[in-house]
This record gives structure tokens, C-alpha cells and sequence, in this order.
């Protein structure tokens, strides 16, 4: 099996990295190839299936890969860890694919690193299969994302607080591995040439214009401000809460990277938490604009030297980007608010028309899939609306001013932008229960709706359900580690 690997982090980036290898395992086993991106990626699917246990699980390696773990730190709910790193993750190479962009593969649950600071170095079935699946829904929304290519079972029991779960590996698929916290890895230590050389290796890699630019480095943090702003907003738009925001987990690519306690939010509530370690709300869902600045200015410091030789212009200047990110946010998250909506053009009145629609849907906790999804109906019909949102007196009103500002096939445009599938809680839940037992059937299928999640399809009815009443009051996620 033939990888074209052109590993430009291994060789342009030592010492921002340890070589590795990963753990043996008693017995991989090959659980799901995403044959889709394997096409994507030129590689052949069909032999892949018969060597991706070994591949997929670090056993044997094809040739040309270079396994490292990266080096990086990161502000966890606000704290900084000077030293994080990949203490569960391999980097196996770089790929050119098929549209010429160049992508990572990396193995996570691949054993310890020498940045595992006394964990295991493991992961479990559950969170693998997860991260697979939502990382697929996401991929369906056009929603920039890392994706799974691959999860393997390793036949190896890992030990968690619930007790003995079997071990897995998922061999991730992404444009690349830089978060915020790699920067920071290097700042923390005072080690400034190192930053300007991540600096100018992520302009070549994912902004290789800015290299032009009068000031490329504060191009690139604008860049950057740019991308995660896009990112957060349309996490906004579809409801999701990503749960564990920290500076390590949100990369300069602006993907989306890390599914651990993330979750999709149903009834509508700005509160909204499922992550088990996020006592205090830090990432809920409407708190994630905030923590999308609070993270770029870290990011900003960590790159600061970069902008001036003088201190306090070099804080001006990167004061002035940040200044903007609300800005950024603001008019991403409106324009994708009115396309789901349906309006035609943009006018001065389109923010409160979406925000009297919110606090309605806030106050009847209506379902944020649904309520969006059933508009499409609601251009004609008075009573569409009602089962998802019942109550306030107001939206006959609001009904017919929404209506005014309604372009030319607003059903068909609402429901081109607005899904009826998302990974709901109890369904991921009840394909991880499935998957546990050795039945993938639930998984299939769950992963078949999220991947066209525009179109509704007959005999899919259960899947567009919100989850029993209850269930999502009560519902953790957790990290898996
Ligand atoms: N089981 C584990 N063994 C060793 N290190 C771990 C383990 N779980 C998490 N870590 C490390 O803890 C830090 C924070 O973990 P976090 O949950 O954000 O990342 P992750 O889910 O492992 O990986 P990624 O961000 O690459 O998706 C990272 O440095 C990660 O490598
Ligand atoms: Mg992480």
C-alpha cells in the first residue's frame, strides 16, 4: 500500500517535535475505513480494508511515514499548560490530496509519548467512534472540520474511571495539527526564533498569499481571527457546542479539531453544558464567541514579538485585529442567520427579526433543529410552527414581518441550509451502546443520514426526532481520557 508522503513538518520543523513510535497492540482490528476520504486522499480503499488494521493501529507503518508527536501547550479553562503535546497521538505524514491541498494523518490512542504526563496514552472505543461520527456530521453540514479516515479496535482492555473498555485507535484526517497552543509552546519558553519559524512554516502552509503582505505575521493573525471566527459562528448556527475550547484545541486552520465532550444542543438555551468537567459553563454554548476572542488574544501574545520591535506598537497592532473579531463574528453568524431564515438581501431591521425569533425559541426551549427546519413550511402555513414552538402571541406577528422579507423559493433555500438530521445525544449514545455490544448497524446508519443532512428521506422519521423528554437535562459527555 503506497502513501505519497511528503512530510514538510518532520523536516522543516525539528526540534518542534520527538519521534515516535506507537505502542504494539495484541489484536487490531479494523472497525470502520471511511472509504469516501480514502478516495479523497488517492488512496485505494479496497486494499485498505484488507491492511488498514495494521496500518491504522501503528503496527506497520507504510513506508514513508515519519511518527511524531508534536510538541504544544495550552490555556485549559483558563490556566496555562506550559507543556501539553501529543501524549496520546502519533503524526504518521502528510498527503497530497486529490484537489492538490496537503493533509495530515494522525493516529490518536496510539500509546504514550513522551508528553503523556503519566496517563496511559490510550483511547476507548466510545470516544473514537465519537469523534468519527461527529466529525462526519460536521463534514455534512460544510462545516470545515478534521475527519475520521479510520477506527481500529485494538483488542487491548484500557482501564477508565467506569472500568475496563476496550481500546481503539482513530487515525484522524486534517489540513494540519497547528493549534494556538503551538505557538504558545514555544513563546512560554521565550524561544522567539522557533515562533517565527512556526510563523512562517503556517503562512507557507495555509496562508501562503500572506507571505506578500507589508506585514505577513499580522496577516496571519488576522487570517487566523478570520478562519476561527467563521468556525465559531457556524458552530452557532447548527447548535453545536464544542465543550472543551482551551487554546490546544482550536487550530490555525480553522477546522474544527478535538471531539471530545462536544455535543449538539436541542432545546434552545444560551446556557447550555454537557461537558462533565465544565463545572463553571466556561464553554457553553453561548459563551463561545467570547472564548473565540479570549483564545486569538492568547494567540496574539504568543505571536506579539512577531508584529513590532517595539513593544507597545507591537500591542497596538495586535489590539487592532482583535479589536475586530466581534466584529468578524457578528456579520459571519448574521449572514448565516439570514440564509437560515430565508430573507432576501440584507436589510437594517434582519438582526432583531433573528433575535425575536431566539428569544422565542429561548423561552419555549424550542428544539434549534426543528424550529429552523419547520420555517420552510411556515412560509405558507400559519400552523407549522406551533408543535416546535408553541406560545408566544407575538409570532403571528412575527410570522407576517419575516414573510415580507422573504426572497424567491424561501422553503427551498431554508431547507438547502438549515438540516433536518443532526448527531443528537440519545442517537450517539445509542449507536456507541450498539457498537459496544459489536453491532455497527446503528453507527451505519446514523453516519448515512448525518452525511446528506439536507435531505430528508423516508424511513429515517426517528432519526430527526429530539431525544425523549429529560434525556438532554440529564445528558454528560465527557473527554475520554
Ligand atoms: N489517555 C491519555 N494519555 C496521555 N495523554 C493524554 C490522554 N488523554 C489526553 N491526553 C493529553 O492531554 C492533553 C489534553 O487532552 P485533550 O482531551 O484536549 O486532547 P486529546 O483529545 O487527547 O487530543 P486532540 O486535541 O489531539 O484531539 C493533550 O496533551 C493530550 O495529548
Ligand atoms: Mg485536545
Amino acid at each position: 500500500m503506497t502513501f505519497r508522503f511528503d512530510n514538510s513538518y518532520a523536516r522543516e520543523l525539528e526540534g518542534f517535535y520527538v519521534d515516535w513510535q506507537a505502542a504494539p497492540v495484541p489484536a487490531p482490528r479494523l472497525l470502520r475505513l471511511n472509504r469516501g476520504l480514502a478516495g479523497e486522499l488517492g488512496l485505494d480503499a479496497d486494499r485498505l480494508e484488507a491492511e488498514g488494521a495494521a496500518i491504522f493501529s501503528g503496527k506497520r507503518l507504510p513506508e514513508g511515514a515519519h511518527p511524531l508527536a508534536q510538541a504544544y501547550a495550552g490555556h485549559q479553562f483558563g490556566g496555562f499548560s506550559p507543556q501539553l503535546g501529543d501524549g496520546r497521538a502519533l503524526l504518521i505524514g502528510e498527503v497530497t490530496d486529490r484537489s492538490g491541498r496537503r493533509r495530515d494523518l494522525q493516529l490518536k490512542g496510539s500509546g504514550r509519548t513522551p508528553f503523556s504526563r503519566g496517563a496511559d496514552g490510550k483511547a476507548t472505543l466510545g470516544p473514537v467512534l465519537r469523534e468519527y461520527l461527529v466529525g462526519e456530521a460536521m463534514h455534512g453540514l460544510g462545516i470545515p472540520t478534521t475527519r475520521a479516515l479510520a477506527a481500529v479496535a485494538t483488542g487491548e482492555p484500557v482501564l477508565r474511571q467506569a472500568g475496563e473498555l476496550p481500546g481503539a485507535i482513530l487515525t484522524r484526517v486534517a489540513a494540519s495539527h497547528i493549534r494556538v497552543g503551538t505557538f504558545q509552546f514555544f513563546a512560554a519558553r521565550s524561544d522567539m526564533e522557533r515562533v517565527r519559524r512556526l510563523a512562517d512554516y503556517a503562512i507557507a502552509r495555509h496562508y501562503p498569499a500572506l507571505a506578500e503582505a507589508p506585514e505577513p505575521y499580522l496577516a496571519f493573525y488576522e487570517a487566523v481571527a478570520d478562519a476561527q471566527a467563521d468556525l465559531v459562528a457556524r458552530w452557532m448556527l447548527v447548535g453545536f457546542i464544542h465543550g472543551v475550547m482551551n487554546t490546544d484545541n482550536m487550530a490555525i486552520s480553522g477546522e474544527t479539531i478535538d471531539y471530545g465532550p462536544c455535543a449538539f444542543m436541542e432545546g434552545f438555551d444560551p446556557g447550555t453544558v454537557f461537558s462533565s468537567i465544565d463545572l463553571q459553563g466556561r464553554y457553553a454554548y453561548g459563551n463561545q464567541p467570547f472564548i473565540l476572542a479570549w483564545n486569538l488574544a492568547r494567540l496574539g501574545e504568543a505571536l506579539l514579538p512577531l508584529f513590532d520591535a517595539d513593544a507597545g506598537r507591537a500591542a497596538e497592532k495586535a489590539n487592532a485585529v482583535l479589536g475586530t473579531v466581534g466584529a468578524r463574528y457578528q456579520a459571519r453568524w448574521l449572514e448565516g442567520m439570514r440564509a437560515k431564515l430565508g430573507l432576501a438581501g440584507a436589510e437594517e431591521g434582519d438582526l432583531s427579526l433573528a433575535e425575536d425569533l431566539l428569544a422565542a425559541m429561548q423561552g419555549a426551549r424550542a428544539d434549534w433543529t426543528l424550529t429552523f427546519r419547520r420555517l420552510a413550511d411556515a412560509v405558507t402555513e400559519d400552523a407549522a410552527l406551533r408543535p416546535v414552538l408553541q406560545g408566544p402571541d407575538t409570532l403571528q406577528s412575527w410570522l407576517s414581518r419575516w414573510r415580507r422579507r422573504l426572497g424567491p423559493e424561501a422553503a427551498r433555500r431554508i431547507r438547502a441550509v438549515n438540516p433536518i438530521y443532526i448527531a443528537r445525544n440519545h442517537r450517539v449514545e445509542e449507536a456507541l451502546a450498539a457498537a459496544h455490544a459489536g453491532d455497527l448497524g446503528p453507527f451505519d446508519r446514523l453516519i448515512g443520514a448525518l452525511s446528506d443532512p439536507f435531505t430528508e428521506r423516508a424511513g429515517l422519521e426517528d432519526l430527526a426526532q429530539p431525544a425523549p423528554a429529560g434525556f438532554n437535562e440529564g445528558y454528560r459527555t465527557f473527554c475520554g481520557t
